[in-house]
């Protein structure tokens, strides 16, 4: 803009100086064309040389001969003149030339340049259309001075227009010299024909350049639907541009016309009036696209705000879903660690077990070398009178002590019901005996710690027992259970009938006869059992209740069983009066293998605290006797199957799986401390929870294994086996037993199949029941009536008499339906229960 404006201003200056271009043509060569050599851009083309030869020649051909104040002022001007010349020349190249040689969009800076070639098209075309008209030619040709400012008035008040005339002699009309006048046609013939050639180079160059322009507003239009909302902000910027140039160029316009003096020609006011007016439409245009432009950057800040408040909540959350993550994460961290340091916590418990346990066994085995020493040197004495040494007493009259312990901790013994048929089973009775057994055509031979044959009476059976409950006394824990298929004789050996007790009755009669008169202990009872996995106080003073087993604190030992009632037993005649009491209510039922089949587990626990602890180990001494319920297999015993809706039989089938399940467990147990594992499930089942305390170190265990066989369970093998399979169930049944393990030589079997060995051997129930046959589920009472009230052991004991005992008497019989005859039940309790309690 720069150099238009430069152009223009000096164009008219030299056109009504008329001397620029006489100085410029003196120096043709120079700085015009120095500049001009390295444009190597420039179009070849351009008529700025010949715009320049002419523009110097019409001047060269104007300017006065004489005068040295104007060839002064023409050397200034040339100057100036050539570098607007060379500026406009190079202006209108470089946006041509750059525009052609790219044929792209250009910049949006370079495209703000096209509104100023606009203008300069127009005010070219204004110019050429003034010196068109015949003011403009006379001022050309009379070199008039335009604007009084470009030489300033005289000191005596007349303006240069009024001395202007006389400097140049092209007007029209005027009188001229004699030697001027013949030169002066010529001269402006001459000038008339380079007016006219630059007019038509100027003419044709700016046809051109209106054609190019033309392409601009295209190229524009394009580039303003290609840059989108996206580029609003450029396009706003780009139009502020073309408004400062067209304000600008608008101004330059109205400089000019009043630059341009009095009256303008009546054409060119029109068309600048025209130019002025095109001008100002597209200002407007231009300023209302500016408004657009700015109400929709105002919509799409408005957009960019609310994107950048949607930005601003969606970092706000994820910063808050991480912190809370990390909350989380640091929780589960320190639950991690807090379980970490618990675990190493039992972790170190553990090692303080295992050596606390370790330190047991070793001295478990230190006193067992003792034991043995004083027993050999026992035996070796010749008699029990005999005197040992001081510390070296053995176990006084009648207790033999540890003897039973020597004899091995856990000890299996056999006893067969009578009724085995030797083609059955093949036994071979007394210490150290043998049972050989068939199952499903399988033989299998045991050894045993004892094996009592068919016809050993209940007195053979507890001389063997009498030593470990004699231990008792001197406060050891001795356990015996009985253990077999339901039928049996499981009952019958611990109980047996009044005529003829089993070992309960001996093993407290024996007791008491061995404490005497003196009563050096105190005989605390209690008695409970495990129906389905209920733990019930068979001597509780009310009604029977499920008791909760669990561990007893640290340093008190062992299980505790929570409301469980013990009882201080004064006398014989009292515990047996308990007893009763409590084997009345221990749930029995009818089974196709047993008219009278314990269907729970039967648990009598004698304490024995010495009054003065005596040298034993233990101040308390323990006796647990533990008629187990059978094994039975629930087709046999008539639980399998029954028909949809019996509830009795419904109930059977989930009695027999619970005890199943129960003694599968007591297996587990014992084979864990067999192969002294680390872990003994104890906790498997209530039972083995109970036996826990029974069985564990410094304990003597004695399992009376009851066997039957019936014509019912025929094996198929009826030949005695030729090579004797090694008794594997059982003798894992007696781990600790060093008489059983050290003649082992059974293949080793799981507890499940010594379970299944259980069931696989002939029942007793074929003796009352054919084998098959479903008992009628009808409820039998194993007495004849209701117990005889308790006489006296809990006045005795200065203990509230139970209250449940009474109640349960007194209660008012109803009819039981199913009782034979609808005979009144006679325990008052509702229809089908009857059985269950008697
Ligand atoms: N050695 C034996 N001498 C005489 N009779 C016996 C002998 N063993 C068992 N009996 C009789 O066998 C029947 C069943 O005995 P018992 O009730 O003791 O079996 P059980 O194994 O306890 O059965 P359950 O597990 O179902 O309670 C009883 O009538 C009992 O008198």
């Amino acid at each position: 803009m720069y150099a238009f404006y430069s152009l223009l201003i000096y164009i008219f200056y030299s056109l009504f100086r008329r001397d620029g271009g006489a100085a410029a043509a003196a120096e043709p060569g120079d700085p015009a064309q120095r500049a001009r050599k390295p444009r190597g851009r420039r179009r070849p083309d351009l008529p700025a040389p010949e715009l320049w030869t002419e523009l110097t020649g019409l001047a060269a051909s104007s300017e006065p001969e004489d005068g040295s104040e104007g060839a002064a002022e023409g050397r200034a001007a040339a100057v100036s003149l050539e570098e607007a010349l060379l500026r406009l020349a190079e202006f209108l190249s470089v946006q041509l030339g750059a525009e052609e040689s790219c044929g792209g969009p250009a910049d949006l800076g370079q495209s703000g340049e096209v509104p100023s070639l606009l203008t300069v098209t127009s005010q070219l075309l204004a110019l050429l259309a003034w010196l068109r008209s015949p003011r403009g030619r006379q001022a050309l040709l009379q070199g008039t001075q335009p604007a009084p400012r470009v030489r300033p008035p005289s000191p005596d008040g007349s303006t240069s227009q009024e001395e202007s005339p006389s400097h140049f002699t092209a007007v029209p009309g005027e009188p001229l010299g004699d030697e001027t006048q013949g030169q002066q046609p010529l001269q402006l013939e001459e000038d008339q024909r380079a007016w006219q050639r630059l007019e038509q180079l100027i003419l044709g160059q700016l046809e051109e350049l209106k054609q190019q322009l033309e392409q601009q507003e295209e190229e524009l239009g394009r580039l303003r639907l290609g840059v989108g909302a996206t580029d609003s902000e450029k396009r706003v910027q780009h139009l502020t541009l073309e408004n400062e140039a067209l304000k600008q160029s608008l101004s330059l316009m109205r400089d000019l016309l009043l630059h341009w003096g009095p009256g303008p020609p009546i054409r060119a006011p029109q068309e600048e009036a025209e130019a002025l007016l095109e001008l100002q439409g597209r200002l407007q245009e231009a300023q209302d696209t500016t408004e657009a432009l700015r109400a929709q950057l105002g919509v799409q800040e408005v957009q960019l705000q609310g994107l950048q408040g949607a930005l601003q909540q969606l970092q706000q959350e994820t910063e808050q879903n991480c912190r809370r993550e990390l909350q989380q994460m640091h929780g589960q961290l320190a639950g991690l660690r807090a379980r970490m340091a618990s675990l190493r916590q039992g972790c170190g418990d553990l090692r303080g077990l295992v050596s606390t346990f370790t330190q047991s066994c070793q001295g478990s085995l230190s006193e067992a070398r003792g034991q043995v020493s004083w027993a050999l040197g026992a035996l070796s004495s010749g008699g029990p009178g005999t005197q040992l040494p001081e510390g070296q007493q053995g176990p006084p009259a009648g207790c033999p002590g540890r003897l039973p312990e020597l004899k091995g901790n856990i000890r299996v013994l056999c006893r067969l019901r009578p009724g085995t048929s030797s083609s059955l089973v093949s036994v071979e009775p007394g210490p150290g005996g043998t049972v050989t057994t068939c199952y499903r055509g399988r033989h299998r031979r045991f050894r045993l710690d004892w094996v009592f044959p068919p016809d050993a009476s209940q007195e053979e059976v507890f001389r063997e027992l009498e030593p470990a409950v004699l231990s008792c006394l001197r406060g050891y824990s001795v356990c015996i259970f009985t253990y077999g298929q339901t039928g049996t004789g499981k009952t019958y050996s611990m109980e047996g009938p009044p005529e003829d007790p089993g070992i309960v009755p001996r093993a407290l009669q024996s007791l008491f006869r061995e404490m005497g008169a003196g009563r050096q202990h105190r005989v605390t009872l209690s008695m409970v059992e495990i129906y389905n996995e209920a733990v019930r106080d068979l001597l509780a003073p009310g009604p029977p209740e499920r008791l909760a087993v669990r561990q007893g604190p640290e340093g008190q030992g062992g299980i505790q069983v929570a409301g469980l009632t013990h009882w201080d037993v004064p006398n014989l005649e009292t515990l047996h009066q308990m007893l009763k009491l409590g084997r009345s209510n221990r749930a029995t039922a009818a089974t196709a293998m047993n008219q009278r089949s314990s269907r729970s587990h039967a648990l009598v626990t004698l304490t024995l605290r010495a009054a003065s602890p005596p040298r034993a180990p233990g101040t308390a001494g323990t006796l647990h006797l533990v008629d187990l319920a059978g094994s039975e297999r629930a087709r046999k015993a008539g639980a399998a199957g029954p028909p949809r809706g019996d509830p009795d039989g419904a109930r059977r089938l989930r009695e027999a799986q619970t005890i199943n399940r129960s003694l599968l467990a007591l297996g587990g147990v014992m084979a864990a401390l067999r192969a002294h594992r680390p872990h003994v499930p104890f906790r498997d089942s209530q039972l083995t929870r109970l036996l826990q305390p029974a069985l564990g170190p410094g304990t003597t265990a004695v399992l009376l294994l009851q066997v039957g066989a019936g014509a019912g369970q025929v094996c198929a093998c009826r030949s005695p086996p030729t090579r004797a399979r090694p008794p594997a169930p059982l003798a894992r049944r007696s781990p600790r037993g060093r008489r059983i393990s050290g003649r082992q030589s059974a293949p080793s079997s799981s507890p499940t199949e010594w379970v299944k060995w259980s069931w696989g051997q002939p029942g007793a129930a074929g003796s009352r029941a054919p084998p098959g046959r479903l008992l009628p589920s009808a409820p039998t009472l194993r007495s004849p009536g209701p117990p005889a009230p308790l006489r006296r052991p809990l006045a005795v004991l200065h203990a509230p008499v139970p209250t449940t005992a009474r109640a349960r008497l007194s209660r008012p019989q109803r009819a039981c339906p199913s009782s034979p005859g609808s005979r009144p039940c006679p325990w008052g309790l509702r229809p089908g229960l009857c059985w269950q309690r008697r």
